[in-house]
């Protein structure tokens, strides 16, 4: 107990439990290690102008200060908390940063809901950056196949860039197949509640084959791209998502009115304002 007067962060050893806590600090003593720990990071916190709530919750989350600090194979890394946080970009952007996640099988339509809906909150003043499946596949992910291992990285990947956007105060629009409800829980799981909302595109495989814009679902029929979603590889539709959008004729389903509805969503739940 003596050296946790001396600088007892440094006794922390994160692990990747939820917690952040490795099983060897859960016994009575390894807690009061744990508190003063808390504690004398929210005593550091407000040396930086960083809120006590703040440092506990980088604590909790596993981002506090300490030697022995560990994400993934990342170790003896330090969050560093910033002056400019979120509530400030938000006021500057008159809006609250979140991830609208859209969705769907190939030719469901994401990419024109993407773009109208980021036209159509931009018209309105609004800040968004969009997130494009296949676009990021061009660059940051490029390294990545369709087996379902690459998707889920594919998908994280997208999720904590998106991540990002939301903190900075834009309206991050995802579109991507997604097509692994654990792959996008797990993004929905990264953000705080409320900020990560899921958009359906529920227009079913035999409109989406009829559109084929780019032609691939002629080649995965005659044999000749393999594990194509919904045609050799699955796609789970979400279970209890916050918006479905679905194809039932005439103009009510064109990307705007498609758009319309998303921003409506918005509205209510007032992301469209500080
Ligand atoms: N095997 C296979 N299955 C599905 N889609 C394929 C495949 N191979 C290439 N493509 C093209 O890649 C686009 C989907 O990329 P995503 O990053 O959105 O996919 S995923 O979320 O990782 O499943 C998808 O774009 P969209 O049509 O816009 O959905 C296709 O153009
Ligand atoms: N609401 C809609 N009604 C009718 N056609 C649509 C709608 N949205 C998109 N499309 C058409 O469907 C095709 C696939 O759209 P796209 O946005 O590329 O889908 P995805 O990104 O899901 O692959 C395109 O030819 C597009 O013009």
């Amino acid at each position: 107990m003596a050296v946790i007067g001396a600088a007892p962060w440094r006794f922390c050893s994160f692990s990747d439990s939820k917690l952040g806590f490795s099983d060897s600090l859960s016994s009575p003593s390894a807690k009061f290690v744990r508190w003063n720990a808390v504690r004398f990071d929210a005593v550091k916190a407000r040396s930086r102008h960083v809120t006590p709530i703040k440092a506990v919750k980088a604590f909790v989350s596993g981002q506090a200060d300490g030697a022995g600090g560990k994400n993934g194979m990342s170790t003896n890394i330090v969050w560093h908390e910033c002056s400019v946080d979120k509530l400030e970009r938000q006021r500057l952007l008159q809006q609250k940063g979140c991830v609208i996640w859209i969705t769907g099988l190939s030719g469901s339509g994401k990419s024109t809901l993407a773009c109208a809906l980021s036209r159509a909150l931009h018209f309105r003043g609004n800040l968004t950056y969009v997130l494009d499946g296949d676009n990021v596949r061009h660059g940051l992910n490029r390294d990545l196949s369709f087996r379902a291992e690459d998707r889920a990285e594919n998908i994280r990947r997208i999720g904590e860039v998106a991540k990002l956007f939301s903190d900075s105060g834009i309206i991050c629009i995802a579109s991507l197949i997604s097509p692994y409800r654990k792959d996008r829980d797990a993004c929905r799981a990264m953000l705080s509640e409320g900020n990560f909302i899921e958009v359906f595109m529920d227009i079913p495989l035999e409109v989406c084959e009829e559109r084929d814009p780019k032609g691939l679902y002629k080649l995965a029929r005659a044999g000749k791209i393999r594990g194509f979603t919904g045609i050799d590889d699955p796609y789970e539709p979400p279970l209890n998502c916050e918006v479905v959008l679905q194809q039932t004729g005439g103009d009510y389903n064109s990307p705007s009115d498609m758009a319309k509805t998303v921003i409506s969503y918005l509205e209510e739940k007032g992301y469209l304002k500080a």
